[in-house]
């Protein structure tokens, strides 16, 4: 793979793209104001990233409608008529100008909130218009918000066509720059006889999938003829945008399996058979039998192992990453596990000394609150090899801790730390240890193929036998008396219960009053001695917490007022009903995740999502969906579609944020054929030298170029 750095850059190649690299200022109707303010606003500077500033949608000028037809459309649509006075109305702060338009069916009110200084200055009242948008319902008024107003001069209607409509902002708009005054630059731009656009697909592939040349779909995107033109166009950069992160990633992850030796575990030991035959406590489902067949064969290769293994929450990890480190252990190395809470270290801990009781294995916890002679116990058990696994936070990567062997590391719920984090863990050994990465955040495939696209991915889609389906249900706050009743009824029966509050890091002293009133009306209506209540937030003292949870997880306790501090990872099976206070303050995968605590035993569990009466639409779908699934990698798919892939956890550093055109919930088929055709590719030419893949080869050099931190795979 590093041969691609010393390719030669074809000198023709150059040429053609020269045009592209072009500032600018030079081009007519840019100019150097506006190309600085377009490179500040929208980060635009060259011709090349004017071009790829695609529209986001379409107006077609051909269909006109009257004010009547477009009051009952519900969508955008375009009318003819005259503009009516303007009235600024409100404070400085609170601007906005009303406005009215009329056509031979009535008219209508209009209304800007943003631009109205310039709306002000740059509308002629009593003109004819033609306006584009959409009829709203505001303030009990049928009115349309922000219309785009189109001045007709002579009577002349602008000519029927598909107008492109490009995302701008209002600085722009205020120096002419709207999206008319980027369309025409760009029409500018294509009407140069010089453009060249060079193509990046490999012609065969192109032909095989009947995808346009890159030229013609830059021309169509920018200036259709019809429907079709776009359809076709976006189609071809749609996957070549996803083409070439897919590129990046695979390439990325060949160069480490080619340059980074893995340890080479052959064996599968005395640990680990006789934990199999003698200890397991419970036979492994057919998913968690094929994950650890996977990692298996992944510690066996000779390449470092870097598996992100998913499993909905209660599906079982724990179990799979005790069996990996015994079979490090069986080849005479050590095994870390790292959380990214003292509370789930802890019962990490507990759990798999536990499990692993009768095998004479050395086990310890390693966090910030391990006291200093302790922790030097441990540094040196560590240093000399006598312990094999050691569990902890963040505390394992401080450079005082050192292994005399680390094989494998096992890291849980991923998304919490960074991958600099990760990389530390590397140095720690003459080679890098097995990385298994945990995650009980289900990833929606589109984005797990993007995210992890350099990682195997490994899934237990099975849940333990016997486990029956929380039964989720929604009530408003005003039926408070009802889940007392209901959190009576269970303690009867011997269950506990969890009731969790929200915990946003803006508020702290606000949230933790909700939680202090909440757990007060608790402990009134479940006084002691008869009731015990348990207390866990963030501002107590780890110790302090420890002592709540491991009352509450011994069964001295009955009830767990919390925080979300209790969101991953707790493990308390007779625990059997979940209540969420203020539950449209969370996300759904978040919901999910806290419902994950309770549905671990056998019995019937239970969640109570108790929201605000008054509930936005969004909201209004997540009680709902949480209500009618339990099925994490549904709910993950409802979160990407609500949210989008920017706002889900941990995509905000992956870049994949600034897709231009593809969109990772609507384009899963593409992405998949994008991600099938590199590793088609790869296979048949890993090297890309041959001739038919020259466009492929000269991005992969541009993309490593671009990636200095690539040298440090090594
Ligand atoms: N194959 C199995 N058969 C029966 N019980 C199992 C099996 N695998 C795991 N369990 C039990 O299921 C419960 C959940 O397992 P575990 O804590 O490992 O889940 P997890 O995947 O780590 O979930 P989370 O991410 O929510 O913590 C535990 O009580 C564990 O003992």
């Amino acid at each position: 793979m590093r041969l691609f750095l010393f390719l030669p850059i074809q000198g023709s190649l150059l040429v053609l793209t020269s045009f592209l690299n072009n500032s600018l200022e030079f081009i007519k109707g840019a100019g150097t104001v506006k190309a600085e303010l377009l490179a500040a606003e929208l980060g635009i500077r060259t011709v090349g990233d004017m071009l790829e500033h695609y529209p986001f949608r379409y107006v077609d000028r051909s269909q006109i409608m009257t004010l009547a037809d477009l009051r009952s459309l519900n969508d955008f649509g375009q009318v003819r008529g005259i503009l009516g006075p303007l009235r600024e109305e409100g404070t400085n702060v609170k601007k906005r100008l009303r406005g009215s338009f009329t056509d031979s069916t009535g008219s209508i009110e209009l209304i800007w909130f943003k631009g109205v200084k310039w709306m002000k200055e740059n509308l002629l009242p009593g003109n004819e218009y033609m306006l584009y948008g959409k009829v709203t319902n505001f303030m009990s008024n049928l009115n349309v918000v922000h219309p785009e107003l189109e001045r007709i001069i002579d009577s002349r209607i602008p000519q029927g066509y598909l107008q492109p409509i490009y995302s701008t902002t209002e600085k722009l708009t205020k120096r002419g720059l709207s999206s008319k005054g980027i369309e025409k630059i760009i029409e500018n731009i294509i009407s140069r006889p010089e453009l060249a656009v060079e193509e990046t697909l490999p012609d065969y592939l192109r032909e095989s999938l009947v995808l346009v040349p890159k030229k013609k779909a830059i021309i169509d995107i920018h200036r259709p003829k019809s429907q079709a033109d776009i359809n076709q166009a976006s189609r071809r950069l749609k996957f070549e945008e996803l083409f070439y992160i897919q590129l990046e990633l695979l390439l990325k992850k060949e160069l480490r399996s080619k340059q980074v030796s893995g340890f080479t575990f052959e064996n599968v030991g005395d640990y680990f058979n006789t934990f199999y035959e003698k200890h397991l406590p419970f036979e492994l489902t057919n998913a968690q039998k094929r994950v650890l067949r996977e990692v298996r064969r992944d510690m066996k290769s000779g390449t470092q192992m870097n598996r992100l293994l998913q499993g909905d929450v209660g599906s079982g990890k724990t179990i799979v990453a005790a069996l990996a480190a015994l079979i490090a252990i069986d080849n005479g190395f050590q095994a870390c596990i790292m959380a990214p809470t003292e509370i789930l270290a802890g019962q990490h801990y507990q759990t798999i000394s536990e499990l692993l009781g009768e095998m004479n294995i050395k086990i310890d916890l390693l966090t910030g609150s391990v006291k200093t002679k302790r922790r030097r116990e441990i540094d040196e058990a560590c240093t000399s090899g006598e312990l094999h696994i050691l569990i902890g936070t963040h505390a394992l990567l401080e450079d005082k801790v050192t292994f005399k062997n680390l094989g494998l590391a096992i890291i849980d719920e991923q998304h919490r730390f960074g991958v600099a984090q990760r990389a530390k863990l590397w140095k720690k050994n003459t080679r890098p240890p097995h990385i298994l990465v945990m995650t009980a955040t289900p990833i929606p495939r589109t984005l797990s193929m993007t995210l992890y696209g350099d990682l195997d991915v490994s899934v237990i889609d099975e849940l333990p036998p016997g486990r029956k389906d929380v039964q989720t249900m929604h009530v408003k706050d005003n039926a408070r008396l009802r889940i007392f009743g209901f959190m009576e009824d269970q303690i009867r029966r011997g269950r506990q219960i969890y009731v969790v509050y929200p915990l946003i890091e803006e508020s702290k002293v606000l949230d933790l009053k909700d939680l202090m009133d909440g757990y007060e009306s608790i402990a009134r209506r479940f006084p002691t001695p008869k009731y015990q209540i348990s207390i866990v937030h963030g501002r107590m003292k780890p110790a302090d917490k420890d002592f709540e949870m491991n009352r509450f997880v011994k069964g001295e306790t009955q009830i767990m007022v919390a925080t979300t501090v209790i969101e991953v990872g707790v493990n308390v099976p007779n625990a059997s009903v979940m209540i969420i206070e203020s539950a449209q303050r969370f996300g759904l995968s978040q919901l999910h995740q806290l419902r994950g605590r309770v549905g671990r035993g056998a019995e019937q569990s239970y969640c109570v999502l108790a929201t605000d009466v008054k509930l936005s639409s969004e909201a209004r779908l997540r009680m709902k969906t949480m209500c009618e699934t339990n099925d994490g990698f549904r709910i993950a798919e409802v979160d990407l579609n609500l949210r989008g892939p920017g706002d889900l956890m941990g995509t905000q550093q992956s870049g994949i944020v600034g897709l231009k055109l593809a969109d990772l919930v609507t384009d899963v088929k593409v992405l998949q054929y994008a991600r099938n055709t590199v590793m088609d590719i790869l296979e048949e030419d890993p090297n890309l030298k041959l001739e038919k893949h020259l466009p492929v080869r000269k991005k992969a050099i541009d993309i490593m170029k671009n990636k200095p931190n690539w040298s440090r795979i090594s």
